[in-house]
């Protein structure tokens, strides 16, 4: 199977050029959460996020999706407890989707896609400097997933969306200051599963432990529209490709357990 093969042939997205295998890659991601199957750890402690909005600094297209940056220089937005046995600082969150909403997330839940899929992404600032070391290692990077459904407008989404269209084109970056990313969290952060995997876009690497919350936020299909008015190519580019369906396709479990934190 692909698990026992030293390199896993990642079928990536047609866009992305990175490496089309991933040495000793058994802990690949996105992956399906099969319900039945993840196992109750009752150690797994609450989510504790601690964000400053003051830290959040620019929103920027890096041709893969649309990335609200934080000033990960000192503690001031962190991660800890749940699965996370240190503490960890947020430098961005970004989202995944389709072209329509009958698909877009990257992760699904017994097989249930979503239209749009929100990562935040975090790194262990107790054992590594940068975000550029700890991407590196088993244990450096801790990314929130929350699956997005469309139903009722996001408010506090929208000034996010009214940012875009200035940064329709792929390296084009804008000053997005005083966003408070827990506002995209759902009301409940004490339900999710977790597993270790790998980033979603180069370099792949094995370095996440991914914490999916059960419960999803809700964001209008006007504000998901306006996603799907963002472009991959840049501005000098020819021909121009909307950044639609922006997700990698699922991975291998190879044999790993899926825990989750509510029965
Ligand atoms: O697409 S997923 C993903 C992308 C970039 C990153 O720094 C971390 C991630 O989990
Ligand atoms: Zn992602």
């Amino acid at each position: 199977t692909a698990c026992s093969s030293k390199y896993v042939l990642s079928q990536m997205h047609p866009m992305w050029q990175g490496p089309l295998a991933v040495p000793g890659g058994d802990r690949q991601s996105p992956i399906d959460i099969v319900v039945r199957k993840s196992v109750l750890d009752s150690a797994l402690k609450p989510l504790v996020p601690d964000y400053d909005p003051d830290t959040c600094q620019q929103i920027w297209n890096n041709g893969y999706s649309f990335l609200v940056e934080y000033d990960d220089t000192t503690d001031k937005s962190t991660l800890k407890g749940g699965p996370l046995q240190d503490k960890f600082r947020l430098c961005q969150f970004h989202f995944h989707w389709g072209e329509c909403n009958a698909w877009g997330s990257e992760h699904t839940v017994d097989k249930r896609l979503f239209p749009a899929e929100l990562h935040m992404v975090h790194w262990n600032s107790d054992k590594y400097s940068l975000f550029e070391e700890a991407v590196m290692e088993d244990n450096g990077l801790a990314v929130i997933g929350v699956f997005l459904k469309v139903g009722k407008r996001h408010e506090g989404l929208q000034k996010l969306v009214d940012a875009l269209p200035a940064i329709r084109h792929k390296d084009s970056v804008v000053e997005f200051t005083r966003f408070d990313p827990a506002c995209l969290l759902p009301s409940n952060i004490d339900d999710y599963w977790t597993y270790h995997g790998s980033l979603t876009t180069p370099p792949l690497t094995e370095s996440v432990s991914w914490i999916i919350m059960k419960q999803h936020i809700e964001v209008s299909h006007d504000q998901l529209a306006v996603f799907r008015s963002l472009l991959f190519t840049s501005a000098e580019e020819d021909v121009q490709k909307s950044m639609v369906n922006n997700f990698r396709v699922q991975q291998p479990l190879c044999g790993r357990n899926v825990r989750s934190s509510f029965s």
